[in-house]
This record gives C-alpha cells, sequence and structure tokens, in this order.
C-alpha cells in the first residue's frame, strides 16, 4: 500500500516513509491509494472478535509486509491493554467510552500504536528524531505518555498557554526528560502552524530529523478506525438496526478515521460531526463555503480549532463533493451554555456522568433525532470527566472524583518554557537546543 499527498505534488510513497515524515514535503496530508475493502464475513464475525483481533486485521489492510504480521500483533497487544466498553443508556443511545487508557483521553489510542510503529521503523535509524506536536489538551498528554523515555525520541509539545484544562497540563507539563512543553502565547490554531512550519523550513529539516505526532501523521489516524468497528461489535451483540456515530470534532482526525472504517465497509448510517462554538466544518456543510477562522476559547478546549488539518482528507474522501459529504455527515454546533445543559440533561435523565466534549456529541446526536433522523447513537466520550472538575461541577454540581494517576500529578512542579506565536522563536529554540 502506498500513501499520496492530499496535495497531489509528490509521488506517492511507502507506509514507512510516511509516517516518519508525517505532513508530505508539499504540506498535504497522506492518504492511503486505495482504502481496503474488509470481507462480509470479517464484518459478520465482528461481535465475536476482541479490540485487539479486530485492530490487526484492519491494521494488516493498511500495513501489507511493511510490518511482518507477528510483529505487528505484537506491538498491537501491547498497545492496547485497556478495555474500550459500550455503555447503554438508552436502546437508541450508547456512549463508547475511549478514555479508560494511561491519559484518560481517545488520544491514547493512536499515541500508543503510533510510537511503538515508529519505534520499530526507527529501530535501525542511529539518528535522534524530533516528535513534534501541536495539542489544545489531550493529544499533548497522550503522546508524552506515549514516547516518555523511548530512546532516540525527543518530544517538543507545543500548546496555548491559559487554554487547556489544569489536569491535561500537569500530564504534559511535568514529566521531563525526553518530554519538553513550550507554552505559546496564542491558539491551537497558532500551534499548528508552528509545527507545519518547521516541517517546511528548509534549515531546519537539513539539521534535524523532525516527524509530527498529530493527526496529520497517519499512523496516529489509523488506528482510531480500530474502535469504530470495536464499537459496532459491541452494539450488534445486542440489537439490528442502522448506527449513527456522533463524534466531538477538534481536528477532526476522529471523524475522518470513522469515514475510513466506513469505506472499509463497515455499515455506518451516519456521521455527526459535532462542534463548539469553533464551527467550521458544520457551517460548511449546511452553507457550502470552508472559512477558516481564528479559534475561540471554550469550556470543550479539545475542540478548539479554527481550521481543522483533516478536512483536506475528508474532502479528499468525497472527491471534494459537498453534496456526497452532506450525504453522509450532519454538522451541529453547541455554545458553551448549551454544552453545560446537555451535561446536566445527561446527569439528571441518566445518572451519567459526561465531560464537556461528549456533552456536545450527546446534544448533536439528540437534535439530529428530533429532526427526524434515525437509527443507533453511537456517542463518542473522549475524555474522562476528571479532566475537567471545574467545568463538569459548574455544570452539574459536584466534582468527578479524580483518578489517582491524575491526582498525584498535580502536586508536581509544573516546567514548560514561555514561547511566542512567531516562528522565529520554535526555530530558535530547535536549532540551538536540538
Ligand atoms: N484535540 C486535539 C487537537 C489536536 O488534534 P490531533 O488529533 O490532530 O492531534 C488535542 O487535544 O490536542
Amino acid at each position: 500500500m502506498n500513501y499520496y499527498s492530499t496535495n497531489k505534488q509528490i509521488a506517492p510513497v511507502s507506509f514507512n516513509e510516511a509516517v516518519i515524515s508525517g505532513l508530505a514535503p508539499d504540506k498535504g496530508l497522506f492518504m492511503p491509494e486505495q482504502i481496503p475493502v474488509l470481507s462480509q464475513s470479517f464484518i459478520q464475525s465482528l461481535p465475536d472478535l476482541s479490540f485487539v483481533e479486530i485492530a490487526t486485521e484492519v491494521a494488516s489492510h493498511f500495513i501489507g509486509q511493511e510490518i511482518p504480521e507477528k510483529d505487528l500483533q505484537t506491538l498491537i497487544a501491547d498497545a492496547f491493554n485497556f478495555d474500550i466498553p459500550l455503555v447503554e443508556l438508552r436502546e437508541d443511545l450508547h456512549i463508547l467510552e475511549l478514555f479508560h487508557g494511561p491519559t484518560l483521553a481517545f488520544k491514547d489510542v493512536g499515541a500508543r500504536f503510533m510510537s511503538r510503529i515508529m519505534a520499530y521503523f526507527l529501530r535501525n535509524v542511529g539518528q535522534k528524531v524530533y516528535v513534534l506536536v501541536a495539542t489544545s489538551g489531550d493529544t499533548g498528554s497522550a503522546v508524552a505518555q506515549g514516547f516518555y523515555k523511548v530512546p532516540g525520541i525527543d518530544v517538543v509539545i507545543l500548546y496555548p498557554s491559559g487554554k487547556v484544562s489544569k489536569v491535561q497540563e500537569v500530564q504534559f507539563t511535568t514529566l521531563g526528560e525526553n518530554i519538553t512543553a513550550l507554552e505559546v502565547n496564542g491558539t491551537f490554531d497558532d500551534c499548528q502552524r508552528l509545527v507545519k512550519t518547521a516541517f517546511a523550513d528548509v534549515n531546519l529539516r537539513n539539521k534535524l530529523y523532525l516527524t509530527s505526532a498529530n493527526s496529520i501523521n497517519i499512523a496516529r489516524l489509523l488506528p482510531q478506525s480500530f474502535y469504530y468497528f470495536y464499537a459496532y461489535a459491541q452494539l450488534r451483540r445486542k440489537y439490528k438496526g442502522p448506527v449513527v456515530f456522533s463524534v466531538p470534532s477538534g481536528n477532526y482526525g476522529n471523524l475522518t478515521a470513522g469515514l475510513f472504517a466506513q469505506r472499509m465497509g463497515l455499515p455506518v448510517h451516519h456521521f455527526i460531526a459535532a462542534s463548539n462554538s469553533n464551527d467550521t466544518v458544520p457551517l460548511y456543510l449546511q452553507k457550502g463555503t470552508y472559512l477558516p477562522k481564528p479559534s475561540v476559547a471554550t469550556i470543550s478546549n479539545a475542540m478548539d480549532v479554527g481550521d481543522p488539518s483533516n478536512f483536506a482528507r475528508m474532502s479528499d474522501l468525497f472527491g471534494n463533493s459537498l453534496p456526497s459529504m452532506q450525504q453522509q455527515i450532519s454538522g451541529y454546533s453547541l455554545s458553551d451554555a448549551e454544552t453545560r445543559n446537555a451535561m446536566k440533561e445527561m446527569r439528571d435523565k441518566f445518572q451519567y456522568t459526561i465531560d464537556p466534549h461528549g456533552a456536545v456529541a450527546y446534544k448533536a446526536f439528540e437534535t439530529y433525532k428530533a429532526n427526524g433522523g434515525e437509527g443507533h447513537g453511537i456517542i463518542l466520550a473522549t475524555a474522562h470527566p476528571a479532566k475537567f472538575g471545574d467545568v463538569v461541577e459548574s455544570a452539574i454540581g459536584k466534582q468527578p472524583i479524580l483518578p489517582e494517576q491524575l491526582a498525584t500529578l498535580l502536586n508536581k512542579p509544573k516546567k514548560s518554557i514561555p514561547m511566542s506565536n512567531s516562528f522565529e522563536g520554535l526555530k530558535e529554540f530547535l536549532m540551538s537546543n536540538a
């Protein structure tokens, strides 16, 4: 399987090359040349399969011979040592709890897979590799955890100062060792722009071996498709009928991974792109004009993205056709007040505590239903509510219990380096510290 760039200015490359480059040299995002269609017998057997079995089968079609099957199996079993349960709230409303990994967010799935793939490909390189990552909250923690103390790899995390939750921040600013946090005076979009500019900078590329751990990297994105299959498998053990995924959306890697699963043959009736006031994609779906805008801070901060990177992949998947995209995806956006109400509604109706991102997806699904949409809703709960304790308390009147692994981090000293949002600052830092 080869991978082409969405900007189509370079020749296709192998999976290994796509992973190590992160972003294509023409600044496009890598896409598989064909999306493999899985057999009907595999789809029908899903309810009998474990997460690791599903992940191994799906991944092997994208990686081919570049990683022998036995090695791939070992790597996947090692990465996915936590559960992703589907919780029923109502016959047509289920929550996919993606927050049982080490950093209590769905990014653990992509980051743990990717760190192992990268370590596998880099085992013979003999040169230090710098992983640059921009975060609006959850990616930073998962990538820091995934690469912590991995020999030969240094991770540099750029995050918008004052715009991530306290718990998220301590998760990536207290580790030290090979993890450096740069606290940027700006937005997530500034951080993402700085990272992308670094990849395009010839001086930096000549001096440093740089790669990305955001969902722009295909090895971060592909594993996110595994849990769509696994959610479907769990639902099918109990119910028949059309399946709808409601996806909290920021950089749109999560939704794009769902579209990959659908193209591979997973019977998904519809997707819901659930966003906060950073509603670039819902507005595009409603009005047909794609207008990226500066991100605004919200209580569902991990989705504070005004210019989502993966829109390039989504558009590519639909052959740049808006009507085709509209057939498969509906977009909804919620204000902070509506998000708080949704968290309270979920607590009152179902005695379930959800984080603000999941709450946006829940309300978006209920609106889709109220507008005549059909199907069993699977809401992707992307983070543990305790990562947003103050926000949850402001909505439901009490703090969620902080798991032990997070409580101990809160007492550790924060180590971050302040940085302006101009590229020169980042370049100087990388040139002089590397
Ligand atoms: N929501 C993200 C923003 C970056 O998204 P990614 O999926 O491209 O890494 C975060 O929590 O940092």
